[in-house]
């Protein structure tokens, strides 16, 4: 498979990407979070509250082993009950300020997907051309989902780990300023082979995941092309292909586990060393009166504190980081500008509109084919009801029509106008509402036969859903599924047949009773029944509109009132049928060359 060299990781690609991360870079997700300024004041009082409470907490340990031989037993009770009450609290503000940010972790989330979705969805096909719809889910779902671990628990994490450090190290010069100094001393030499070991530990873990998707997306390619790669026997090399990769990954985390285990051994070591070493000086205090066991004890917690809290912080750094880099690929999509955009002061239709289309003069280039016109100085006036066939040969023009109809792109030069207004001085949301397309290759939705037609028009009654049915040759068919209309057609139509798709996706268009109507005929021939279920279907549909057809088929092209000859994007004859044979040009070469059913049958 060719896509196999685009599947390899490519080596330090994704180091890149983490390091353009900046931190700052969450900034993004303050505007969607201001709607919530209650709950995140909320959220950091409690916050507040549980990081001064733990750090109470060794206060209380500390009274009750220097109060250990009192006689008065009634005073340690006094700081035991003490300890209970700052460990209930402890548990409250826990566990509410796990609620509260979690909560606003997933608000903010919610919304964020939600604009994501409400742009992407509106944007025209020249954004789709540039960034891959795959891309675009994963980020919003992976992306989305790292924001909300980060909103839903790791800022806070930090926040918390950054007090009790601070806190905890202050309380710890309190307790013994010989001790703290010591501990200060210690630290850079277990922190210097983290920081090294850790930046080590990280190219192979990214190494590491880069040939776990690899490998997956070499997966889901062959599971996706199952059938073809049995039906070439392709299987064994399938199956190599993905044992190299898996094996790869594997050595990868090979290395990864024997630099983490050098890293606990060495970190185990110096850190042990360094408590026994504290300890020891500690215990000579307390020995020599200088210190109490309480303080001592006091002071262990809270260097424990101030570790953890710092272990803490450093796990949560690099996922802070991701999140950043997320964040900022959302809001590329949020703000990602299309190339069509509707006027800030939009014209209304005549009513009712009468389904006239003209074009002016149009030239048209494709954003991303600059070089080449897919249409040149096109000029013609369609009136209402009528129909145009529009042929030519592959690649000459037909199919940009119906998209500059629709407005998926602005014409470089020229105007389109419908019923005498152009189309840039209406809103894209008014204007289709007036036109219904039925494409080359109908698009088939995971849900029934009854909501697939419905699409057409989303507030339809079921006995208008069945007329249009009806009108599209599609009734009998769908009866006669187990569930009739309510039969599930399976993702993207697989349950049905090309000319069934053809069908439901016409008698949507039937639905939808638009005066203009555009009609990308399917190239594939259907059997002789389906064609003449299909034709009888369209036939019915374009009756009484403006229908513009890319026409495949002979019997169409001849139906049609007028055919336009597209060649290299000009038009390059224009007439009836007989009129184009007659004249021998273009049309009666591709007429012979190209209709299934061919002129010889004439
Ligand atoms: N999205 C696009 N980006 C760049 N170029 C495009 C795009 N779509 C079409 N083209 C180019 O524009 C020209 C006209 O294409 P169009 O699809 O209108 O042809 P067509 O007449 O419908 O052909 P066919 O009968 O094969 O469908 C072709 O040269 C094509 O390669």
């Amino acid at each position: 498979m060719a896509r196999n060299q685009t599947a390899q990781p490519v080596p330090g690609a994704s180091d890149e990407r983490a390091r353009s991360k900046h931190i700052g870079g969450l900034g993004a997700l303050w505007p969607f979070m201001v709607p919530y300024r209650g709950l995140i004041v909320a959220s950091g009082m409690a916050l507040v509250l549980t990081a001064c409470v733990s750090l109470t907490l060794p206060l209380a340990v500390r009274r009750v082993v220097d109060n250990f031989r009192v006689q008065d037993g009634a005073i340690l009770d006094q700081y035991f009950i003490a300890a209970l009450a700052i460990a209930a609290l402890l548990a409250v503000g826990t566990g509410l300020r796990y609620a509260l940010v979690t909560r606003l972790g997933e608000r903010v989330v919610a919304d964020i997907r939600m604009a994501v979705f409400d742009r992407v969805i509106g944007m025209s096909p020249e954004f789709f051309e540039k960034i891959m719809t795959g891309e675009v889910l994963s980020r919003i779902t992976t992306d989305t989902t790292l924001i909300q671990s980060v909103l839903g628990s790791s800022i806070s994490i930090a926040l918390r780990n950054f007090l009790i450090f601070f806190g905890g190290l202050v309380l710890m010069l309190l307790t013994s300023g010989k001790l703290t100094g010591m501990v200060l001393l210690i630290v850079p030499a277990v922190i210097v082979p983290i920081l090294v070991l850790g930046r080590r530990l990280r190219v192979i873990s990214r190494e590491n995941q880069d040939w776990i998707a690899a490998s997956s997306g070499n997966a889901s390619e062959a599971l996706g092309a199952v059938q073809t790669v049995q039906s070439f026997t392709h299987e064994a090399a399938s199956r190599v292909q993905f044992a190299e990769m898996t094996e790869t990954a594997f050595e990868v985390s090979l290395r990864r586990i024997r630099t983490r285990a050098l890293m606990t051994v060495i970190v185990i070591f110096l850190v042990f060393t360094g408590v026994v070493g504290v300890l020891w000086m500690g215990a000579l205090d307390v020995r020599m009166g200088v210190m109490t066991e309480g303080a001592l004890v006091q002071f262990v917690i809270y260097s424990v504190m101030v570790a953890g809290s710092v272990a803490a912080l450093s796990e949560i750094w690099g996922e802070l980081q991701r999140a950043a880099g997320a964040t900022e690929r959302l809001v590329e999509l949020l703000h990602s500008v299309d190339t069509v955009q509707d006027p800030a002061q939009p014209r209304l239709l005549p009513d009712p509109v009468r389904g006239q289309i003209t074009f002016c003069d149009v030239s048209f280039r494709y954003p991303a084919r600059p070089e080449t016109a897919a249409l040149q100085d096109v000029s013609l006036d369609i009136a209402p009801g009528e129909t145009v066939a529009f042929v030519g040969p592959s690649g000459a023009g037909k199919t940009t029509i119906i998209q500059l109809i629709q407005r998926f792109y602005v014409p470089d030069r020229g105007r389109i106008l419908l019923d005498g207004v152009d189309l840039g001085e209406l809103t894209r949301e008014v204007y289709r509402k007036h036109i219904a397309l039925v494409p080359q290759d109908p698009v088939i939705f995971a849900a029934s036969a009854r909501e697939n037609i419905r699409f057409g028009r989303p507030d339809a009654s079921d006995s208008e859903v069945e007329a249009a049915a009806r009108a599209a040759a599609a009734h009998e068919f769908i009866a006669a599924l187990p569930q009739g209309y309510d039969s599930f057609v399976g993702e993207r139509g697989v349950m049905l047949s090309g000319g069934q798709k053809q069908r439901i996706a016409i008698a949507r268009a039937i639905l939808r009773d638009a005066p203009v109507l555009l009609l990308d005929e399917a190239t594939s021939a259907l059997d002789a029944q389906s064609e003449r279920a299909v034709q009888h279907a369209v036939d019915e549909l374009s009756a009484g509109r403006t229908t513009l057809i890319v026409a495949h088929r002979l019997a169409t092209v001849k139906k049609a009132d007028r055919i336009v000859v597209l060649d290299q994007g000009r038009i390059v004859a224009m007439g009836p049928h007989d009129q184009l044979v007659a004249e021998d040009g273009l049309y009666a070469r591709l007429a012979r060359l190209q209709f299934t059913d061919g002129l010889a049958a004439e």
